[in-house]
């Protein structure tokens, strides 16, 4: 198992917003990963109010939603829970490598970071340490979240300014040609 999570950076997360949106299936240890992720949130000041939690039937329902989250431009970060554990086909296989794809498209065609919390599990053994063990997965996707929405906000804000410099640019350009 990896014990190899970052150090936690300080983060001010009280004008942070964040969406979670989590599975239902295999909903107990979803369920122990969103208080451990509402935890944290909440240590680093960010409201409650600022964090809405949707819920979806499986993790491959979880683009879908992620995806609607992130065009309302509401959030600073998404964070997508779901436990998928190794059946007899290789349908978790799919539902896993599918998803993380998407998350990523998502991110980049949003702006949005999108935090893949999506554990894949061989059994529940493995489950049960990672939600509720020695292995604080929960802890480790909030704490990702309010690194990578930092990032966020900072960067559409330079990059606004960037666009407003480039707006004046024109500007003087347009009369410095008249
Ligand atoms: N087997 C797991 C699933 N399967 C359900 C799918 O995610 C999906 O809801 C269904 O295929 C309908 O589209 N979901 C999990 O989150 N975890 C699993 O282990
Ligand atoms: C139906 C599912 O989502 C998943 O549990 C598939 O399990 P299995 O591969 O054992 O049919």
């Amino acid at each position: 198992m990896s014990f190899h999570a970052p150090e936690p950076l300080k983060i001010d997360g009280s004008e942070l917003y964040f969406g979670i949106v989590a599975a239902r299936y295999n909903g107990a240890y979803v369920d122990a990963l969103i208080e451990r992720v509402s935890a944290v949130l909440k240590e680093a000041g960010v409201p409650r109010a600022n964090v809405r939690l949707e819920r979806v039937p499986g993790s491959n329902e979880i683009p879908y939603l992620a995806t609607m989250m992130a065009a309302t431009r509401q959030y600073d970060c998404i964070i997508a829970l779901g436990v998928i554990i190794r059946g007899g086909t290789a349908h978790d296989e799919v539902i896993a490598h599918s998803t993380a794809s998407i998350l990523h498209r998502v991110a980049m065609q949003t702006e949005c970071p999108v935090i893949n919390g999506i554990l894949t599990v061989n059994n529940t053994e493995q489950a049960e340490e990672r939600v509720n063990g020695h292995a604080d997965r929960g802890g480790e996707f909030a704490r990702a979240a309010l690194e990578m929405a930092r990032h966020k906000v900072n960067y559409v804000q330079l990059l606004d300014e960037i666009d407003a410099e480039a707006a004046a640019d024109d500007i003087n350009d347009l009369f410095n040609k008249n």
